[in-house]
C-alpha cells in the first residue's frame, strides 16, 4: 500500500514529529511512504515528469548503496531482518527536505516534485525541529473542484492509496470535502481519459485520516491539537518575561495572543500566566459596559498593592454584540481611566514557531486514540495502521456524531455559535474542561467583593502542605487554593516545611497578594520534605487541634499519598483527623497509583527533552556517539519511558522491566547493526535512556563502558546524568493549568465534606472524606485513599499497573529495534506488543 502524508494550514510545532511517526509506522506495517510538499498545493501541482525520473534514478542508486550496506551487515548471523524496513531505509531526499534545499545537490532536486518517496532514515532528526519541514500552505486552488480534480489525478498517477492530513479545522474540512467528492472526481478523470478503467477501479475509494495539528486547539472532539501546548508555552514565556518588566515599572500590559476564533490559548495563558483580565470570543464580557467592569476589577487589584496588570486579548475577541475588542482600545481605557502606564505587545508568529515541547512530541507520536489523547480524528475508512482501540473509538465517534462515513464529520463548530451570539452553546461545544478552566480563571484571578463570601458558619480553616520532592506546579496549585479560600471567606494556612514544620508550629496565613507571583515559580514556596505524620502522629494531631484545622490539602508525590493514608488510619485514635483531607498528586516521577498524571511530570519531561536535544546534538556532531542518559524517577519508569518517546531514544531501561545480561547483549547487537547501516561518515548521535533504579548491577557507568568496549570502530559512548535538573526550572503551562484546575476541585471537595460534618456533635468523617484527586481517561475522579492502597505497590512506591507501560514497546518499534534484530516476528515480542494493543 502507498500512503502519502501532507501538512496543511498554519504550521504547528509537532508536525515534523507527526510526519516522522507516520512514515516510520507505515514502513513497519509494510507500506511505501510518501510526503506531499506544500500541503494541498503540492497535491494540486504533483510531479513534473522529468524531475521525477531524475529522482527515481537517484533513489535507485541510493537503494543499491543501502543494499550493499545491508549485505555487509547481515552477513553476520544477526537473524532475519525486516525486509520492508531495509528496502525503505532511505531514498536520498531526506537531507534536501531537512535543509530546505530545492536546488540541484549532487544531481538531486526537489524542484517540480511535490510527492516525494521517503524512507526510515529520510525523516531522522526531524523530531526536534519546529514548523513543518515538508512545507505547508493555505491553498486557494484546492478549494476549487478543478484543483481537487488535479489533486486526485496526481494521487492516482503516483499510485497513492491513502492520504494522511495533518492540519487544523480548515484542512480537515478540506479533506472531508475531497473524500466525499472522490467518486465524482474519478468519474470526471475517467471521462477525460486521464485515468484508466483499472486505475478507477483500484482507486474507487480514497482512505483519508486526519491528525489535528494547529496551535489554536479549536477542534471539537479532541482534547488537544498538536502544537497547541508549545504555542501556550511560548505565550507563557512571554508573559513571564513581561511580568518582570511590568513589576519593575508598575506598568500595565495588554497582550494580544493568537487563536483566530478560539479562546483556548488566551484562557489557558490567563490561568498559567496569572493575568488580571482576559477577552476571548466564546465568552465576551458579561457586564456592560465592560470597560467599567474591567476598570473596577483592575482598580481593586491595584488597591491591595498589585504592581502589575496583565490583560490578554485573543485575536478574535469581541463584546457580546460582536464588536471587536482591540488591544489599543483596551490600552487607552487603562491609561485614561486608571492612569496606568500601559503598553501593548503583540506576540504574533513567535507563538507558532520553534521547537516542540515534550507534550507535542508525545501527542504526535503516541498511537492516536490511546487513552491519554485523541489527537487523531479519522475521517473516512479504517487506516491500515490505526491502533485497534482507536478504530473502535473512531467507530463510536462517527456514529455518535452522525459523521465519519455517513454525514458531517464534525459537530457544529463553536465559532458558528459565537457568530449567532449563542455563547452558552459555544462554551458547551468547547467542552467541559475548557469551561472549568475558564471558571478557574475567574475564581483565581479576580479579587471578589466581601458580599461574594460564604456565610460565617460555613467558612473553614484550611491547611496547605507540600510533601516529598519539589515538582513544577506545586506553587500554582497553592496559589489557586489560597485565592479560592479568600474568595469564599476561608482562612488559608501555609504549613511550612512539611510535617516537620507542622510539628514546629511553622504555620502562617496566606494572602491574596502574597501568592500573586507564585504561578511561574518552580520548586516549593512552602518548603517540602519527606517526613511522614508517623514521625509523631500524636504531635501532628495536637497541632491539628491547636490550629483548629478544618480541612487539609496535601500537595506532593507518593509521600503525600502515604501521609494521607496514615492520617486516615489515625482517625481511629485522634478526633482531630476527622476533617476532610485531600491529596493532590505532584511528583515528577508520576508514580502515584491510579492517576494518569501528577503535576510536575510535564515540566520534568520538558527539562528532559531540552537536555536530551542538546546531548543528541553533541552526539551527532561527533558523528558516532551513543549517550547513556540517566533520569530520576525512583522505581517508576514513567519519565524515562515517555522521555525516550519524546526524544526518539534508541533504547530505554526501566525499573519495571529491569536489565538483564541477555537484554544488554541484544541491545549491543542492535546498536552495532544500526550504526553499520548508516551512510559512511554520517552516523547520527543516539540516545539510551536509563532510569536511575533500573538495575543495581548494570549501572549507567557500567553500560557506558560496555558500549565503549563493544562499539569498536562503529561507535563510541558517553554518559550524562540529569539528576535534580528534572525537578527544577519554570513549571510548564500545562502543569500550571492542571495544578489550578485540580486544586480548585480539591477545595470544593473539602467544602462539601465539611458541610456534611457540620452539625455533628462528635465528628465522624467517613473514609471517602480522605481522598486523592486523580485523572482517569480525561476525567477527574476523587478516589478514597483506602481504595488507592489496593492499586499501590507500597514496596516499590508506584502503581501496580499504569497506562504507559506499553509505551516502551512503541518506543522500541520507532527505533526499529525488533526489526533490525529480526525479532519482530518472535512470539515473545508479539506477546509483549499485543499486551500494548489491549491497553
Ligand atoms: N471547505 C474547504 N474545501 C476545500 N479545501 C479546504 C476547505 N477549507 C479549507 N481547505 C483547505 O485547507 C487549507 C487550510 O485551511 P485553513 O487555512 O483554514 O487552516 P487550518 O487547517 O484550519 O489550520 P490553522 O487554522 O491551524 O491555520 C486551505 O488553504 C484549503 O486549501
Ligand atoms: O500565519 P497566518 O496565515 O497569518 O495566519 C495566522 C492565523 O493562523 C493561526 O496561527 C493558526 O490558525 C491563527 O491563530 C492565526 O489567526
Ligand atoms: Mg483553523
Amino acid at each position: 500500500m502507498r500512503i502519502a502524508i501532507l501538512t496543511s494550514g498554519g504550521d504547528s510545532a509537532g508536525m515534523n514529529a507527526v510526519v516522522r511517526a507516520v512514515v516510520k509506522t507505515g514502513i513497519l506495517k509494510g507500506c511505501e511512504m510518501y510526503v506531499v510538499r506544500e500541503g494541498y498545493e503540492g497535491l494540486v501541482r504533483g510531479n513534473n515528469e522529468h524531475a521525477e525520473q531524475q529522482a527515481k534514478n537517484v533513489a535507485a542508486e541510493t537503494e543499491a548503496e543501502v543494499e550493499r550496506e545491508v549485505k555487509a551487515t547481515y552477513e553476520a548471523p544477526h537473524g532475519q531482518p525486516a525486509v520492508n524496513l531495509l528496502h525503505n531505509l532511505r531514498f536520498g531526499d531526506g537531507e534536501l527536505l531537512k535543509d530546505g534545499t530545492c536546488e540541484f545537490v549532487g544531481g538531486r532536486t526537489l524542484k517540480g516534485r511535490y510527492i516525494v518517496r521517503v524512507g526510515w532514515d529520510d525523516v531522522r532528526g526531524w523530531f526536534s525541529q519546529g514548523g513543518t519541514l515538508i512545507g505547508t500552505a493555505r491553498s486557494m486552488t484546492f478549494k476549487t473542484v478543478e484543483g481537487r480534480e488535479a489533486a486526485a489525478h496526481n494521487l492516482i498517477r503516483e499510485g497513492i492509496d491513502a492520504l494522511v492530513v495533518c492540519g487544523g479545522d480548515g484542512s480537515l474540512t478540506g479533506a472531508d470535502v475531497f473524500r466525499r467528492e472522490w467518486p465524482s472526481l474519478i468519474a470526471a478523470l475517467k471521462e477525460k481519459g486521464l485515468v484508466s478503467e483499472d486505475q478507477a477501479k483500484k482507486h474507487a475509494h480514497l482512505k483519508i485520516v486526519g491528525l489535528v495539528g494547529s496551535i489554536d486547539n479549536d477542534m471539537s472532539m479532541t482534547d488537544l491539537t498538536i502544537g497547541a501546548p508549545t504555542a501556550l508555552q511560548r505565550i507563557c514565556e512571554a508573559i513571564d518575561n513581561i511580568n518582570s518588566t511590568a513589576y519593575s515599572h508598575s506598568r500595565a500590559f495588554v497582550i494580544e495572543v493568537m487563536g483566530r476564533d478560539c479562546g483556548w490559548l488566551a484562557a489557558l495563558a490567563g490561568v498559567a500566566g496569572g493575568a488580571d483580565f482576559i477577552f476571548i470570543p466564546e465568552r465576551p464580557p458579561t457586564a456592560m459596559p465592560w470597560e467599567d467592569d474591567m476598570c473596577a476589577q483592575i482598580h481593586r487589584h491595584r488597591e491591595v498593592g498589585k504592581r502589575t496588570t496583565i490583560v490578554l486579548v485573543a485575536e478574535g475577541a469581541h463584546d457580546s454584540d460582536l464588536n471587536p475588542i482591540k488591544p489599543e482600545y483596551v490600552k487607552d481605557i487603562l491609561t485614561e481611566r486608571l492612569g496606568l502606564d500601559t503598553r501593548v505587545t503583540t506576540l504574533g508568529h513567535t507563538q507558532r514557531g520553534g521547537r516542540p515541547c515534550a507534550l507535542d512530541r508525545i501527542l504526535a507520536t503516541h498511537p492516536p486514540g490511546s487513552r491519554s489523547n485523541r489527537c487523531l480524528v479519522a475521517i473516512h475508512g479504517r487506516h491500515p495502521f490505526i491502533h485497534d482501540r482507536f478504530a473502535r473509538e473512531q467507530d463510536r465517534a462517527s456514529t455518535s456524531n452522525g459523521g465519519g462515513r455517513t454525514g458531517k464529520p464534525f459537530p457544529d463548530p463553536p465559532t458558528r455559535a459565537v457568530k449567532a451570539k449563542d455563547y452558552e452553546k459555544a462554551l458547551e461545544l468547547r467542552g467541559s474542561e475548557f469551561k472549568e478552566i475558564l471558571d478557574g480563571f475567574f475564581a483565581t484571578s479576580m479579587l471578589a467583593e466581601e458580599s461574594a463570601k460564604l456565610p460565617k458558619e460555613k467558612r473553614m480553616r484550611i491547611g496547605i502542605i507540600h510533601m516529598g520532592a519539589p515538582a513544577g506546579g506545586m506553587n500554582a496549585a497553592t496559589r489557586a487554593a489560597v485565592r479560592y479560600c479568600i474568595r469564599q471567606g476561608h482562612t488559608a494556612l501555609a504549613i511550612h516545611n512539611g510535617f516537620r514544620g507542622l510539628l514546629d508550629g511553622n504555620i502562617d496565613q496566606l494572602s491574596w497578594l502574597g501568592v500573586d507571583a507564585w504561578t511561574p515559580r518552580g520548586g516549593s514556596e512552602l518548603g517540602t520534605n519527606r517526613a511522614l505524620p508517623s514521625t509523631d502522629i500524636g504531635g501532628v494531631a495536637a497541632k491539628f487541634q491547636e490550629y483548629n484545622l478544618q480541612g487539609l490539602l496535601i500537595i506532593g508525590g507518593f509521600e503525600g499519598f502515604t501521609a494521607l493514608l496514615q492520617l486516615e488510619e489515625g482517625r481511629k485514635h485522634y478526633p482531630a483527623f476527622h476533617i476532610p483531607m485531600v491529596h493532590l498528586p505532584a511528583t515528577i516521577s508520576n508514580n502515584v497509583p491510579v492517576t494518569e498524571y501528577s503535576i510536575g511530570s510535564d515540566t520534568s519531561l520538558n527539562a528532559l527533552v531540552d537536555a536530551c536535544d542538546a546531548i543528541k546534538q553533541s552526539a551527532s556532531a561527533s558523528r558516532d556517539r551513543v549517550f547513556v542518559v540517566e533520569t530520576q524517577g525512583g522505581k517508576c519508569g514513567y519519565i524515562a519511558t515517555m522521555g525516550a518517546l519524546a526524544v526518539g531514544a534508541s533504547l530505554v531501561y526501566t525499573p519495571e522491566e529491569g536489565i538483564t545480561l541477555d537484554m544488554l547483549r541484544r541491545d549491543v547487537r542492535f546498536l552495532k547493526t544500526r550504526y553499520s547501516l548508516d551512510p559512511p561518515g554520517k552516523s547520527e548521535g543516539r540516545l539510551v535512556i536509563r532510569n536511575e533504579a533500573s538495575s543495581s548491577v548494570y549501572t549507567t557507568t557500567m553500560i557506558t563502558k560496555m558500549l565503549q568496549e563493544e562499539g569498536g570502530s562503529l561507535f563510541d559512548a558517553r554518559s550524562a546524568s540529569l539528576g535534580h535538573t528534572l525537578q527544577g526550572g519554570i513549571p510548564s503551562p500545562i502543569d500550571r493549568v492542571r495544578a489550578a484546575r485540580l486544586s480548585l476541585k480539591c477545595m470544593v471537595f473539602l467544602e462539601q465534606h465539611h458541610n456534611r460534618l457540620l452539625g455533628q456533635k462528635h465528628r465522624q468523617a467517613p473514609p471517602e472524606s480522605a481522598s486523592v484527586i486523580t485523572v482517569q481517561t480525561s476525567s477527574v475522579k476523587m478516589v478514597p485513599v483506602q481504595e488507592m492502597v489496593k492499586h499501590a505497590d507500597m514496596v516499590n512506591r508506584r502503581g501496580k499497573t499504569a497506562w504507559w507501560f506499553g509505551v516502551k514497546h512503541l518506543e522500541e518499534q520507532l527505533a526499529g529495534k525488533p526489526q533490525f534484530l529480526g525479532l519482530h516476528k518472535s512470539p515473545e515480542y508479539q506477546a509483549s506488543v499485543s499486551g500494548y494493543a489491549k491497553m
